[in-house]
């Protein structure tokens, strides 16, 4: 296991071509972009915990039937202050550490000394956002880093809207603008969560050559429950007309974080879950930008990953993968990932996929008790409370998975497949599944000693059905025998379309994009290039020049 999670990984600069078997559909042309941490001890020093890793992108181009194969350290300040410390000297979730007194090489160090809450680490390891024609590498913090092979532009999210933490899972509508949120912590006081949007494309005149983060806009923003003890969250949902967020009970707390530096306790330690309180849902109406003021509520429970979200009659259906607790983060301490993982690494509750509904139209002269749900297709219920709060219950679709992908087409609406991966009492992956909301049935895909990343789905370009397409999937394997490979699946049967194998250490990653195209990884862009584009503000790359 430790094979898999706390060796450091090498970076592979040269495309490596991969041994492809099988045969890859001729329509399938672009790059696999993903991330995840690959470096867990710098010098003499090592993190605490997997999410504290270097983050390493690498990306599977297809073109023409042949798959190449890159990886490459993200070029961070904190890449490179730890590299020329030769040990950690950013703090990550898990790792609390100190600048090197000898170099005066990392501001962000300084800065602790003199903010309330600390610059956080710019270490963008767990996915990757496209932006108009950019990308970056995103983390929570409020730092993203635009992928280009020279600049590697870090991008402060705070230049543009103010807030200390962002998810990594942006939503994306038709238009392909960007919507996400964030937490503001230190915004004279009043903590809130904010939902930002960030334009894809900003008209000529307008856009004067800048970047469309330059045009980002607060969509709406929604104070927190508590000022001292925001959320914690990952994701959050949108259906055609509202936006779901849930302000779960796993909280942060900001005078433990203020005080993190000095008591020498890492970040993950200010987060605290409280079972003992309730999760809220909070609706946002998109076309008025403001919440539902209606109070719904669920029991505690601690949510990862939003599936999706759609509007059925006269309520909003939206899917979680749901835990009973944290103990999810609790396990990926990389002293628990050794070779006792299967005694030390299990959740103390199995990840579930959960549908609720809520009312959007909540009739005042309802009885109490009553269940204001009327759709027939789930089980879901909101029982109308007498103080006019509505407590929801889920159904429970299905036990043991989690990194789910949909067909992102269906995103916001009705939608009938979840790709993800399966897990049960242990949170690492053993097979990758496809599961039918409709008929309730699964298939399946695994290989002895292989542990599959998140399932991502790419359509067919002719696509009729939900599931015309295929799934991509970068696997590892415990055997040495076997090397990593890239998986194609056949997204309807689940069968094997190929697999393209690399003789590389491949780092178990944990989200990703594709890039649909035949440009993308073959050409670099000249240093020429990349000085025109810094110059006009734009950044332009495609496809594997991210890398
Ligand atoms: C550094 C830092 C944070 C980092 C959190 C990370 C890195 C979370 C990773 C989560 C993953 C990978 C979940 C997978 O499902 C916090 C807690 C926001 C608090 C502020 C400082
Ligand atoms: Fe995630």
């Amino acid at each position: 296991m430790d094979l898999i999670f706390g060796k450091n990984k090498k970076e592979q600069l040269e495309p490596v071509k991969a041994k492809v078997t099988g045969r890859i559909p001729a329509w399938l042309q672009g790059t696999l972009l993903r991330n995840g941490p690959g470096m867990h001890t710098v010098g003499e020093s090592r993190y605490n915990h997997w999410f504290d890793g270097l983050a390493l992108l690498h990306s599977f181009t297809i073109r023409d039937g042949e798959v190449h194969y890159r990886s490459k350290y993200l070029r961070s300040d904190t890449y490179n202050a730890n590299i020329e410390a030769n040990r950690i000297v950013v703090s990550e979730f898990g790792t609390m550490a100190y600048p090197d007194p000898c170099k005066n090489i990392f501001s962000k160090a300084f800065s602790y000394l003199s903010h309330t809450i600390p610059d956080f680490t710019d270490n963008c390891l767990i996915n990757i956002m496209k932006c108009g024609d950019d990308f970056y590498a995103t983390t929570e913090t409020n730092y993203i880093r635009k992928i280009d092979p020279w600049t590697l532009e870090t991008v402060d999210y705070r230049k543009y809207v103010a807030i200390n933490l962002a998810t990594s899972h942006p939503h994306y509508d038709g238009a392909g603008d960007v919507l996400n949120m964030g937490t503001s912590i230190v915004d004279k006081g009043k903590t809130k969560y904010v939902i930002f949007k960030i334009p894809a494309t900003v008209p000529e005149a307008k856009r004067k050559g800048k970047s469309p983060l330059r045009h980002t806009e607060v969509f709406c923003s929604i104070p927190s429950r508590s000022l001292l003890s925001p959320s914690y969250y990952h994701s959050f949902g949108i259906s055609e007309n509202y936006i779901v967020f849930l302000e779960q009970p796993f909280r942060l707390d900001i005078l433990k974080m203020a005080t993190a530096y000095m008591r020498g306790v890492s970040w993950a330690s200010c987060m605290a879950f409280h079972r003992e309180d309730k999760t809220y849902i909070h609706i946002i109406d998109q076309r008025t930008r403001k919440p539902v003021p209606t109070k719904f509520y669920t029991d505690a429970m601690v949510v990862f990953h939003h599936v999706n979200a759609y509007e059925e009659g006269d309520c909003i259906l939206f899917d979680v993968i749901a835990y009973e607790d944290n103990s999810l983060y609790q396990l990926f301490y990389l002293a628990n990932l050794n070779k006792d993982f299967e005694e030390n690494c299990r959740l103390t509750s199995v990840p579930t996929l959960r549908r609720f509904a809520v009312p959007l139209h909540v009739d005042k002269n309802a009885e109490v008790g009553s269940n204001l749900i009327k759709v027939a297709s789930t089980t879901a219920t909101a029982l109308k409370e007498k103080d006019d709060q509505v407590y929801c219950q889920p159904e429970v679709l299905y036990e043991g998975l989690e990194l789910p992908r949909i067909n992102y087409a269906h995103n916001g609406k009705q939608y009938r497949y979840v790709f993800a991966a399966e897990v049960q009492w242990s949170p690492i992956p053993t097979k990758i599944l496809k599961y039918d909301i409709l008929t309730k049935s699964t298939l399946k895909w695994s290989e002895k000693c292989c542990w599959p990343a998140e399932p991502l789905f790419v359509p067919a370009p002719s696509a009729k059905d939900e599931d015309d397409g295929i799934i991509l999937s970068a696997i590892v394997s415990t055997d040495p025998q076997k090397p990593p490979f890239l998986l194609i699946l056949d997204a309807k049967n689940f069968t094997e379309l190929a697999r393209a194998s690399v003789a590389v250490e491949m780092h178990l990653d944990l989200h990703g994009l594709f890039i649909p195209g035949t440009d993308g990884g073959t050409r670099s862009q000249t240093p020429a290039e990349t000085q025109a584009d810094e110059a006009a503000d734009s950044g332009s790359i495609t496809g594997l020049m991210a890398l």
